[in-house]
């Protein structure tokens, strides 16, 4: 049976979104978003689920990074979850003294935590999942985590719903090896990463690639290439599918000008929101226009 390896243990939000993206194929945790990547790059998994942005804390560096480097993998899916936390403590802890969890999920309820366990001392954990498994262990008192948690490991239901920023969302990556790509619907989004030259302007004119052929960027993010100090990458997620003329174009073009570019993906938009067409960049347009210069090439017009 084809197989999703996921970010767990059990009981994550990442867990949640596999669930989400998943048809019949069975779901088996892992406990980094590394090992999700290296398990799909070493064929023991056909997909990997891992979370890739929030609306709180920004980029999930561990899944940037893991894509940058090593074998190739692309988006085929994403799934966006709100995401609210329910904090869960061992039955027999009177004062909370230490909560763990993922840094993601601390940095979201920073203020709860402040104003309702002032006496604790946080504790970064590999995922929410993994805070409550420590938390049953004996390890620490509570654990901020995701609200199917509790099912998992049952612990005492200190609060639901918590969240400092009311309308939080964290966006998952569905990964597979390069392959054939899901089919463009209109409201698409794609991924590169790619190394501008080390040169006044570089990175205005990558972004100017994109700007001149009227697509809307979604992300950028920069990430530092390590082992090469103040050298950095870019991540950029912009809408539209590589099979559109003026997303094939704009990639030709960052190929021919950046010292590495990776293709990262083209899939179906989770929010459904449709592509912004600027005047003259729609799909018809570049190919009238070709068809034009193709003609002129030919001496039929002028
Ligand atoms: O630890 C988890 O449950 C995850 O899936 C990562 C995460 C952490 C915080 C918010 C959203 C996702």
């Amino acid at each position: 049976m084809p197989r999703i390896a996921y970010f767990g243990p059990q009981g994550t939000f990442t867990e949640q979104a596999a669930r989400s993206l998943a048809g019949d194929e069975e779901l088996t945790p892992v406990e980094t978003i590394s090992a999700a990547l290296t398990s799909v790059r070493k064929g023991e998994a056909d997909a990997a689920c891992v979370p890739v942005e929030n609306s709180v804390e920004g980029p999930v560096t561990a899944t940037l990074d893991g894509l940058a480097e090593e074998a190739p993998l692309v988006a085929v899916a994403e799934a966006l979850l709100p995401v609210h936390f329910s904090v869960l403590a061992r039955e027999d802890v009177e004062t909370v003294r230490t909560v763990a969890s993922h840094p993601h999920a601390l940095a979201q309820v920073r203020l709860w935590l402040e104003r309702n366990l002032p006496e604790a001392r946080t504790v970064v954990a590999s995922s929410t999942a993994a805070a409550a498994v420590a938390v049953q262990r004996g390890e620490y008192d509570a654990a901020v985590t995701a609200p199917v948690a509790v099912e998992h490991y049952p612990l005492r239901v200190l609060a639901t719903g918590v969240a400092d920023v009311p309308d939080a969302r964290t966006r998952f990556l569905l990964l597979r090896p390069p392959g054939r790509l899901p089919e463009p619907t209109g409201a698409d989004r794609t991924s590169i990463v790619a190394a501008a030259a080390n040169r006044t302007g570089a990175l205005a004119e990558l972004l100017t690639e994109l700007a001149t052929r009227g697509i809307n960027l979604t992300r950028l993010d920069a990430r530092p290439i390590k082992g090469n100090f103040g050298m950095y990458r870019f991540f950029i997620d912009f809408e539209g599918h590589v099979a559109e003329p003026r997303i094939g174009g704009a990639l030709a073009a960052l190929r021919r000008r950046c010292n590495n570019v990776r293709f990262l993906g083209s899939h179906p938009r989770a929010d459904g929101v449709a592509a912004t067409i600027e005047p003259g960049a729609a799909n018809d347009d570049f190919v009238n226009a070709k068809a034009w210069v193709d003609a002129v090439r030919r001496g039929e017009l002028a």
